[in-house]
Formats: structure tokens, C-alpha cells, sequence
């Protein structure tokens, strides 16, 4: 059977809060064998688009990038965020390697398409798009990589683009070398039947049971496109997926998710 690899994601609730990043990147250090990290961004671009007078647009939580909005988020995202990051890591031990798409080609996406809504330099991306021989070669070297959601199209544009989505890409483009497991880790325990109450996670999903959660408004919001994601990459040939605390990974409470 091949190697274990573990590929985190981690969400911008946590990616705010130094104290919280500091306590998620020691529970990661902590974690045995090859690992990649992909992190979101965080409202200090948001933050800081608007002390420059750049109001933020988010149509169905996604951000519409301008040309402006494209180099606050790239200096937030792929400078400030992801080099704090690594050296978090390397401050724990992990030889971290901090990445855009665009270092070593290792994400090439595609600018989304204008039809209702022009999202601007927004990319879309599929596990086609990912470089998965630089990251095995990276992994075999020992190195963690640290992807940001900042990406490129080939053709000299950076993109701004999901970091869900470029979690899910990377897993299924590496599950031909390894067995992967993609952890969603995020402020709450797991997936709950009552989003207030951090008691009711669900330890294990069904693509039955998520259809019947997603009918009753259970699951909502930002969880419907990351599960639909998750659900897709099980599918895609990914071994586990679990959606889980970033404070606790290494406890056992959590969701995975189930082919059936
Ligand atoms: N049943 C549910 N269980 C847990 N969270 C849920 C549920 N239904 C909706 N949610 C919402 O989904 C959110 C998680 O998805 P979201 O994509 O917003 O977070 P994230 O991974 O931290 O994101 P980002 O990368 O955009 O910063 C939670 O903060 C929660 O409010």
C-alpha cells in the first residue's frame, strides 16, 4: 500500500488570530509523515482595501478581484499570510515551503469566465492544473509545502482563487501517488446538526445523509460548496476526507465523510 499523505486546509477565521494560527501549526507539527498545507486568507486584506479606500465586493462569498483588489490580495495572501506561516513552521520543526501557483508552475488555473457576474481575476482550477510531480518531488525532499490561494494562468496573470478548491485539486492530483487524506480545519468541531452547538458533531457523512442535511438547511452557507467539493474528491479517488477543529487535530472528534 503507498504512503500516507495528509493535506490540510485551513480557513481564514483561524489565519486571523496569531494566537489560534500559532496553536493550529503546532497541533500540524506534530502530525507524523508527509503533509501539505493549504491556507485561505483572512480578512486583513479586506482590512487593508478598505484603509485604502478600495471597498471590498463579495457576491455569494466570493470576492470580485480587480486589478487593485488582485495586488492587496496577493501581497496579503501570498506575502504576509503564507511567509508567516512558514515560518510558524519552521519555528515547530516542519521544513516548510512556501508557494503561489506560479512558483514551480505549481498551479496553473484558468481565469473564470465572465457570464452574470464578471468575478474579474478570479481562477478556476481542477486537479489538470496542478504540477503533482514538483509536489511529490518537494515531499520526497522532506519539505511541507504551504500553498497559498494565489495562483497563475500561464500567460504572466495572477489569480485569486479558492482555497477549497485548490485543497480538493491538490488531493486528487497526489492520490495517484499516495493515499490522501484532506482535512477541511476550521473554527468549529466538524459538521453539526445545529451550527450553534459545538456538541452535535456528526461523526460520519453519507452522500444520502448530506443530501437530506443540505434539504433541511442543517448544512448551509459556506459548508455546501465545501462538502460538495469534499464529496467530489472521495468520488476522484481521495481515501478520507474529514472536516474537523484546527485546534484539535489530533483529537478524535471529527466528521469524515463516506463514499456510502
Ligand atoms: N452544519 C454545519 N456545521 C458546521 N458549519 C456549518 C454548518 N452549516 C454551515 N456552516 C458554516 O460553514 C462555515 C465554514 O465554511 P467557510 O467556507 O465559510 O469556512 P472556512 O473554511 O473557514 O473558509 P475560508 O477559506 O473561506 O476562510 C462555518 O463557519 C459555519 O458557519
Amino acid at each position: 500500500m503507498s504512503e500516507v499523505l495528509k493535506i490540510f486546509k485551513i480557513g481564514g477565521g483561524i489565519i486571523d488570530d496569531l494566537a489560534q494560527l500559532s496553536e493550529f501549526l503546532t497541533e500540524l507539527a506534530r502530525v507524523p509523515g508527509p503533509k501539505v498545507l493549504v491556507h485561505g486568507g483572512g480578512k486583513g486584506a479586506s482590512q487593508m482595501l478598505q484603509d485604502l479606500g478600495i471597498e471590498p465586493r463579495m457576491v455569494q462569498g466570493r470576492r470580485i478581484t480587480d486589478a487593485a483588489t488582485l495586488d492587496i490580495v496577493t501581497m496579503f495572501y501570498a506575502g504576509k499570510t503564507n511567509k508567516q506561516v512558514v515560518a510558524l513552521l519552521q519555528q515547530r520543526g516542519v521544513n516548510a515551503l512556501g508557494l503561489s501557483g506560479a512558483d514551480g508552475n505549481v498551479i496553473r488555473a484558468a481565469k473564470r469566465p465572465v457570464k452574470d457576474i464578471d468575478y474579474g481575476f478570479v481562477g478556476d482550477l481542477d486537479a489538470r492544473s496542478v504540477n503533482a510531480a514538483l509536489l511529490v518531488q518537494l515531499l520526497g525532499a522532506g519539505l511541507t509545502p504551504v500553498l497559498c490561494a494565489i495562483t497563475h494562468d500561464g500567460q504572466g496573470q495572477l489569480l485569486n482563487t479558492n482555497a477549497d478548491t485548490i485543497a480538493s485539486s491538490v488531493a486528487v492530483a497526489l492520490a495517484h501517488s499516495y493515499e490522501v487524506e484532506l482535512h477541511f480545519c476550521f473554527e468549529k468541531n466538524g459538521v453539526l446538526t445545529d451550527v450553534n452547538d459545538d456538541s452535535s458533531v456528526i461523526p460520519r457523512i453519507t452522500p444520502g445523509l448530506y443530501q437530506e442535511l443540505k434539504a433541511s438547511g442543517a448544512i448551509a452557507a459556506g459548508m455546501v460548496p465545501k462538502l460538495d467539493n469534499a464529496f467530489a474528491a472521495l468520488e476522484a479517488g481521495v481515501e478520507k476526507v474529514v472536516i474537523e477543529n484546527a485546534l484539535r487535530i489530533n483529537d478524535p472528534v471529527k466528521t469524515v465523510l463516506c463514499r456510502s
